[in-house]
């Protein structure tokens, strides 16, 4: 079934009100885009800011007549007649096929592949992860993945016992794993992480050497020989003395998540504890990496 899609401009103040109008005038559905490429990366516990300038996109089923919404946007005192909209057709698709066909096998390093399900193995000889996106961050497609991945690789894990913080997809415990852990914890706060890493560590059957927890349920004495934590930036400076705690002494540490500028501080901050090599970029990202003292 083709839709019409209404795109309207607007601002962070008034765009939740007109999409509520849109759904009352018949609007099937209602995203919020960023107008003029404003990252908000890092927004406050219970807070979800929006753009400066937000786009409204309203989808309408293909015979609904928008004169008369428009007719009402214009009677909105923050748009005003001189309103600036666009209304597309959206022609019909497969759209679960679409979404399918932006996933591809990715390879990290040397010797990881990430590969989703529908996909022939590019190199069967590889250390060859199966992993489908799901609710759970974590497809190895985000740059702070990458580069927590890339850094696995490189390593001999062979008898290294590894903890996952921020555990997500479980992504990095079932590569860790893949790639010769002895174990594996993974610990995140979101519960259907949790299930989404026991779910993949079942697929790619790892799941023995895996246990999974909840911050609060983790064992006070867990300590690793390797921890990676893919989080924030603010997360990662409060959770620092946990993070340090649970690092054997001469254990590896990775730490991503953070922007370029953010990088500096928590070096400094980490380096109470930890050796810290110099940080490695991709796009907007960051990773650090040292050696527990
Ligand atoms: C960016 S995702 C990383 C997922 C996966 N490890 C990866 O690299 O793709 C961050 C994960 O950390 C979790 N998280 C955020 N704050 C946390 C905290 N204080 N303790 C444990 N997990 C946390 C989130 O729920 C989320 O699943």
């Amino acid at each position: 079934m083709p839709w019409i899609q209404l795109r309207i401009n607007s601002d962070s103040q008034h765009a939740d009100e007109i999409g509520d109008l849109l759904m009352e005038e018949g609007a099937l559905s209602i995203t919020l885009e960023d107008g003029q490429d404003q990252p908000i990366f890092e927004p406050k516990l219970g807070e979800t800011p929006l753009w400066n300038e937000t786009i409204i996109i309203a989808l309408f089923e293909a015979d609904m007549d928008l004169n008369p919404v428009i007719e009402i946007l214009k009677a909105f005192p923050a748009l005003g007649k001189d309103v600036q909209y666009k209304v597309e057709q959206i022609e019909d698709k497969d759209w679960v096929r679409e979404w399918m066909d932006n996933f591809h096998p990715i390879k990290f390093g040397e010797r990881l592949w990430i590969c989703p399900s529908w996909r022939d193995i590019p190199d069967p000889k590889a250390i060859n992860v199966i992993l489908d996106p799901g609710l759970a961050f974590g497809t190895g497609t985000h740059p702070t993945t990458a580069l927590c991945l890339e850094w696995l690789d490189g390593l001999d894990l062979s008898t290294s016992d590894v903890i996952d913080f921020g555990c997500g997809s479980g992504i990095l415990a079932v590569a860790a794993l893949k790639l010769g852990a002895q174990s594996v914890s993974g610990i995140d706060i979101d519960y259907q992480a949790i299930e989404a890493s026991k779910a993949n560590a079942e697929r790619n059957q790892c799941s023995d050497k895996l246990k999974l927890y909840l911050p609060e349920q983790a064992p006070k004495d867990l300590k690793a020989d390797v921890l990676v934590a893919n989080i924030l930036a603010g997360p990662l400076r409060e959770l620092a003395p946990l993070i340090a705690e649970q690092v054997k002494s001469g254990g590896k540490l990775a730490l991503s998540g953070l922007l370029h500028e953010q990088a500096e501080a928590l070096l400094e901050h980490y380096g109470q504890w930890f050796e810290m090599d110099q940080p490695t970029y991709k796009e907007d990202w960051t990773r650090l990496t040292g050696i527990r003292k």
